[in-house]
């Protein structure tokens, strides 16, 4: 028996995770998929959406009303199961709080004359990508993980390799439809409700209910011609990935890095046009899983071009859960294991969270790192050897964006729109006696320093206290005073902390 397991059956249960995802997890997930692609299709076949969605918003203000009714004895949070959320953690306060059930799943309008999307919360990237794609739309920015929400992404952030032109997924939504706490419905854009509206990204749920978004639009085009771009020392990684950044020419950005010394970037545009012989549809079920694809560039040292089909491009990540999988199926990216199975991957996140034990747990607490760091452009290369000093955790994500100058939680320091840089830790930290407490507060520190960031699906260390000084929480706190939010829900921390996370 391997050192570090307290008995056998946490050896087994962690080593041999793979035998019960293949034989469970991955045909239950196939049927989960099956059910809501239907269930879909038959609301998408009758357009009864949105008939349906003004009864739904009242369902939800009658849900607050009673609740006021009851005494506001205690918080409330949305019925959403823990379990099915994109976040490391199940959050404690869905057993305690009053719980509202925001039931809301549809694309309610595609207009196409505005170039806006009108959708309820509980749309996923994998939806929206399905639907608005064939019809020659898409989202600006699209995060890749098909089963994130729209709601998820407001509430909280999204990032992909768009970003760099339209910032953060906040930075692309024209209004935000929400119940407040004394159960009236309000619209809120830039111009109306202009508190509310800059509000609300950050926020977890702690102002009102979400209830309908109205997302921008632009023209999808059939492929990503795609360029890696192999990329050897420290110095010139930061260098080059700044410069790709900074043009605007291209319309997706990220690199991956391999090591201290390697990495490939990668720059995309959308075209109609492609080489026959250079399209990759890397989302098909054989395919190598992506990093390892671009892993092999790297070996092979010149840059190379591929047109990606769009839809494949955005879902890029999806397969491998980044680089997650090969933690839970080590074999997961074989041929044999890909011409046979990998049309039934990746295992829902869902219900790897679902079906983790307690010893699995232990170890992704101990001795994983999952963590999105958001810092300046400017001290990419600093930050990334920092990052290797406190746990040298590789791939590394790499996906620049723009941050603009707006009221809120989060912006540049400076006050005026920066370039920042989304540094992904994701996998086991190589170093010696790893501290996760410790040494995830050091990193921390740090990006509250330099003016940064921390994504919150992740565990965040911080005190309150800190917690306030990485987000600014002015116009929150007045915000939260004036919608009388004090009374109806807890503060992001205590929502976010580790004491609030199972
Ligand atoms: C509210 C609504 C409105 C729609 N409007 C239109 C429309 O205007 N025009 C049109 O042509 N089609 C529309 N559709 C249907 C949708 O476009 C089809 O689901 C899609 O064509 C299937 O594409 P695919 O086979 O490539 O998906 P796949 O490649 O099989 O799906 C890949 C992943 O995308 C996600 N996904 C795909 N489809 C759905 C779905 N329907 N619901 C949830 N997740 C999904 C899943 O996570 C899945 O894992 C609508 C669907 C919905 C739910
Ligand atoms: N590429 C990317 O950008 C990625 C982003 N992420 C992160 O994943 C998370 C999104 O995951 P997802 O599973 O979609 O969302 P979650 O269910 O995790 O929701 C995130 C927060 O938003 C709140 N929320 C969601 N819907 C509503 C609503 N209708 N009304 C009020 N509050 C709402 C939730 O409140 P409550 O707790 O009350 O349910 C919760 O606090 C975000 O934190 C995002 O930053 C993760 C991976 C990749
Ligand atoms: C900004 C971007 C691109 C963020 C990407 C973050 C993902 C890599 C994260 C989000 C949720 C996440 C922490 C998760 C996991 C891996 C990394 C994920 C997918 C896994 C699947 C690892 C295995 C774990 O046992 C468990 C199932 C709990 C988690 C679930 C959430």
């Amino acid at each position: 028996m391997d050192k570090g397991y307290d008995t056998l059956t946490e050896y087994i249960l962690i080593k041999y995770r793979w035998a019960f995802v293949c034989v469970f997890l991955l045909p239950i997930s196939l049927f989960y998929d099956l059910w809501f692609y239907f269930r879909n299709w038959i609301v998408f076949k009758f357009t009864s959406a949105p008939k349906q969605h003004d009864k739904k918003v009242k369902y939800v203000q009658k849900q607050i009303r009673e609740w006021g009714d009851h005494g506001k004895n205690n918080y409330m949070c949305t019925a959403r199961p823990g379990w099915q959320t994109v976040c490391f953690r199940l959050p404690k306060y869905k057993n305690t709080f009053t719980k509202i059930e925001v039931n809301l799943v549809d694309i309610l309008e595609v207009d196409v004359k505005n170039k806006v999307v009108r959708v309820e919360p509980l749309v996923s990237m994998g939806q929206l990508s399905a639907t608005l794609n064939p019809l020659g739309w898409t989202i600006p920015v699209l995060p890749e993980i098909d089963d994130l929400t729209v709601g998820g992404l407001v509430m909280g952030t999204g990032i992909e390799s768009s970003s760099h032109k339209f910032g953060l997924f906040q930075h692309i939504c024209v209004s935000y439809e929400l119940v407040l706490s004394d159960e009236s419905l309000v619209k809120c854009t830039k111009e109306d409700n202009s508190d509310l509206f800059y509000s609300v990204p950050w926020s977890y749920g702690t102002l009102g209910m979400l209830t309908a978004v109205e997302i921008m639009m632009v023209p999808a085009k059939k492929y990503v011609k795609i360029t890696y771009l192999p990329v050897i020392g420290e110095e010139n990684i930061a260098k080059q990935f700044t410069a790709v950044s900074t043009d605007k020419n291209n319309e997706f950005v990220e690199a991956i890095a391999y090591s201290e010394y390697e990495a490939v970037i990668m720059t995309g545009v959308q075209t109609d046009n492609a080489e026959s012989d250079k399209i990759n549809a890397i989302g098909k079920w054989y395919k190598p899983w992506f990093f390892m694809h671009v892993m092999q560039i790297l070996k092979i040292n010149s840059t190379v071009t591929e047109y990606i089909p769009l839809r494949d491009y955005y879902h890029r990540h999806t397969r491998s859960i980044f680089w997650e999988l090969q933690d839970i199926i080590p074999f997961g990216n074989n041929k044999f294991f890909r011409l046979l199975l990998g049309w039934l991957t990746p295992p829902k996140i869902s219900l790897l969270k679902l079906t983790q034990t307690d010893a699995i747990k232990k170890l992704y607490s101990n001795n994983h790192v999952l963590q999105d760091m958001l810092v300046p452009i400017a001290i990419l290369k600093n930050s990334l050897n920092i990052f290797r000093e406190t746990c040298n955790v590789y791939p590394v994500w790499l996906c620049p964006f723009i941050l603009p100058y707006n009221p809120g939680m989060v912006y540049p320091k400076s006050r005026k729109e920066t370039l920042y840089v989304d540094i992904g830790l994701y996998g086991v930290p190589k170093v010696k006696n790893f501290r996760a407490f410790e040494d995830m507060k050091k990193i921390e520190k740090y990006v509250t320093k330099v003016n940064g960031f921390q994504m919150l699906y992740a565990d965040t260390n911080m005190t309150k206290e800190e917690f306030r000084k990485m987000f600014d929480h002015t116009l929150y706190d007045k915000v939260r005073r004036k919608f009388k939010c004090e009374e109806a829900f807890p503060e992001v921390y205590d929502k976010v902390s580790r004491a609030a996370r199972l």
